[in-house]
């Protein structure tokens, strides 16, 4: 069920502005690893990388085929009028395409991912009247109904409740113990710590990524904060040689 994530000197930008630097390292097959820094670290566009959502400038991204990610609540559209169980069933769409007719059997999985994520009830309620817990805990379903091996999550607890929370680190913690390589954008540094063994530390560049308590070492988490204070937003392309 696991598999690996492998970065060779990756270099990321939006409009040629750099926003990730040569990074290179491995998520390890069934690892879980959360990446942290400060805002505008890069943290959500390497996953969108990782998941081949966005482009790569330099180096390479090795990656299984199959990646499930969860995106920010705030990316999401949500005026779309579908229903809860339609969104759940989305999660079919790799295996079936976008035509495709999804068998009984998968309708039944996305009703008992509904379920596990406690929205059994709502299957049919549109996807705009749903608070932003449920509606997260709705993102959730569709990513138990993908039933990928890589899933990278960002920024999956923002604006939901501690009860909501634990439910869905409950799932985290699930696709761990079975094997899947799990990476999630995170701010809480006491989640980080309690529940993920391994971390990322990125400003940019990356300032550390290795077992969690020494990645975020008060002395690179210093490295990070004055990384971050030297920003300059209106830098050109990276000129670093590689
Ligand atoms: N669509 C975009 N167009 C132009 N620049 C962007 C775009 N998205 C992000 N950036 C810039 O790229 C850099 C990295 O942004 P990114 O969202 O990856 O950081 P982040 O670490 O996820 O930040 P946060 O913690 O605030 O969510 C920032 O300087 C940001 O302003």
């Amino acid at each position: 069920m696991s598999e690996a994530i492998r970065l060779r000197d990756v270099t990321l930008s939006h409009d040629r502005h750099p926003a990730v630097h040569h990074i290179s390292g491995e998520f390890a097959p069934g690892s879980l690893t959360a990446i942290v820094g400060p805002n505008g670290a890069g943290k959500t566009t390497l996953l969108r990388a990782i998941a081949g959502l966005h482009p790569v400038d330099e180096g390479r991204i090795e990656r299984p085929a199959r990646i499930a990610l969860l995106p920010q609540m705030t990316a999401l559209d949500r005026s779309f009028p579908i229903s809860c169980l339609d969104v759940a069933m989305l999660g079919h769409w790799r295996r079936c395409g976008a035509f495709g007719a999804i068998a009984p059997a998968g309708r039944a999985q996305a009703e008992a991912a509904l379920e596990a994520v406690g929205l059994g009830g709502l299957a049919r309620r549109p996807v705009g009247s749903l608070s932003a817990g449920q509606f997260q805990r709705l993102l959730f379903a569709r990513l138990l109904v993908q039933d990928a091996p890589v899933i990278l999550l960002d920024e999956p607890f923002n604006a939901v409740d501690a009860r909501t929370a634990a439910d869905l680190l409950r799932l985290v913690r699930e696709w761990h113990g079975q094997g899947r390589t799990v990476v999630a954008v995170l701010h809480d540094l006491e989640l980080v710590r309690r529940e993920f063994p391994e971390t990322l530390l990125l400003a940019r560049d990356p300032v550390a990524w290795c077992g969690t308590e020494e990645a975020l070492a008060a002395s690179n988490r210093l490295r990070a904060r004055m990384m971050s204070e030297g920003w300059d937003e209106a830098a050109a392309a990276c000129g670093r040689a590689a």
